[in-house]
């Protein structure tokens, strides 16, 4: 697998198996969930705050006690894009899959609704006054998906819809020199693909190697790779979270600011999924008390010790000391 392709989620949480007791209607809803996903909504803030640990920098933590299977915060995408294969399949917005909805067609690309299309004009006006298949084929080729994220950010950047520096809170991984070099090999494409379309040295003046590499290196660690559970928020959320371990494959991947916060645990006390699309949900898998750190799993938790030592290892650049990993299960 590329490096670059290493997806950031959860596949498979054996915890999640809802049991029993857990099965009841979704009792809490944050602040940042809305009223239309059926839910009961608190007012004020998510029950969370993001503070430091001793060695894993940043991390999120419960302000208050919150109990299994609850909702503890939606959070919408900074940034989003579908992947290559699913490109007439969901919206190219959204993620959500078009499958029997409604298609609002723009300029050879699809929408779910007249909304998404025009909330896409942030960045597709931008878009398509340029020839990217030197650009896309390089990704293809490589199977790199990050790449295509830096492109929408920039044409973003371009019409004024995020700063350049949107992403720079974000932890960035740090990069091998072999990495670099094929990454500065796309950046050379998205540059010159650019420039051929005419824009002024001032529009794309931000776009330098080094802004590349970093939104590139910030990607990498914190983009989430969207795998659509279906359903409604109505429903019993341990059973949504299982159903995202089986998902049928990423539609895309988004990037969001509160959820790269959370740090990594081979036996997550939280999880994040999607149903309809690129709205993220996150939500408990057990009791948590006030002060807890949140933390989510990154990886496919059923892999043994030294598979999920090697892809952490490789693909975020920690060495995970999690009470699991401590006990070599
Ligand atoms: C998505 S970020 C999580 C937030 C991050 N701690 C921060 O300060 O922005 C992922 C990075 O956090 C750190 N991290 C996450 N989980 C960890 C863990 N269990 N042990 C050590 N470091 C961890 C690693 O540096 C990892 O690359």
């Amino acid at each position: 697998m590329s490096r670059l392709a290493l997806g950031r989620y959860s596949r498979y949480l054996s915890r999640l198996k809802p049991l029993p007791h857990l099965n009841h209607p979704l009792p809490f809803s944050s602040s940042a969930a809305s009223s239309q996903d059926g839910a009961a909504c608190h007012t004020g803030p998510p029950p969370i705050r993001v503070g430091l640990t001793e060695s894993a920098g940043r991390a999120v933590f419960a302000t208050r006690r919150i109990g299994s299977g609850d909702l503890i915060h939606t959070a919408k995408p900074v940034l989003t894009c579908p992947s290559l294969l699913s490109l007439d399949s969901v919206c190219y917005l959204c993620l959500k899959k078009l499958m029997g909805s409604a298609k609002f067609r723009d300029r050879g690309v699809f929408y779910c609704s007249q909304e998404c299309q025009d909330n896409a004009k942030g960045f597709y006006d931008v878009e398509t006054r340029g020839d990217w298949s030197s650009f896309v084929d390089y990704c293809s080729t490589h199977n790199f998906k990050y790449p295509l994220m830096v492109k929408r950010l920039s044409c973003m950047v371009i019409l004024g819809a995020l700063s350049a520096d949107c992403l720079d809170i974000l932890q960035p991984a740090t990069l091998s020199s072999a990495m670099i070099s094929k990454i500065e090999d796309g950046y050379g494409l998205l540059w010159n693909a650019f420039r051929k379309a005419n824009f002024t040295e001032d529009d794309v003046a931000f776009l330098t190697k080094q802004w590349y590499t970093g939104i590139l290196a910030r990607i990498r660690i914190n983009a989430f790779r969207i795998d659509l559970v279906g359903g409604s928020c109505g429903e019993d959320l341990l059973s949504l979270a299982a159903a995202s371990v089986e998902g049928e494959g990423a539609v895309g991947h988004a990037v969001y600011m509160l959820p790269s916060f959370y740090n990594h645990d081979c036996d997550p006390n939280a999880h994040i999924f999607w149903l309809q699309n690129a709205d993220a949900r996150l939500m408990t898998l057990r009791d948590v008390e006030e002060g807890e750190e949140l933390r989510i799993c990154y990886i496919d938790a059923s892999m043994g010790y030294e598979a999920r030592q090697t892809l952490l290892s490789q693909g975020f650049g920690f060495c995970c000391n999690c009470l699991r990993c401590q006990s070599r299960d």
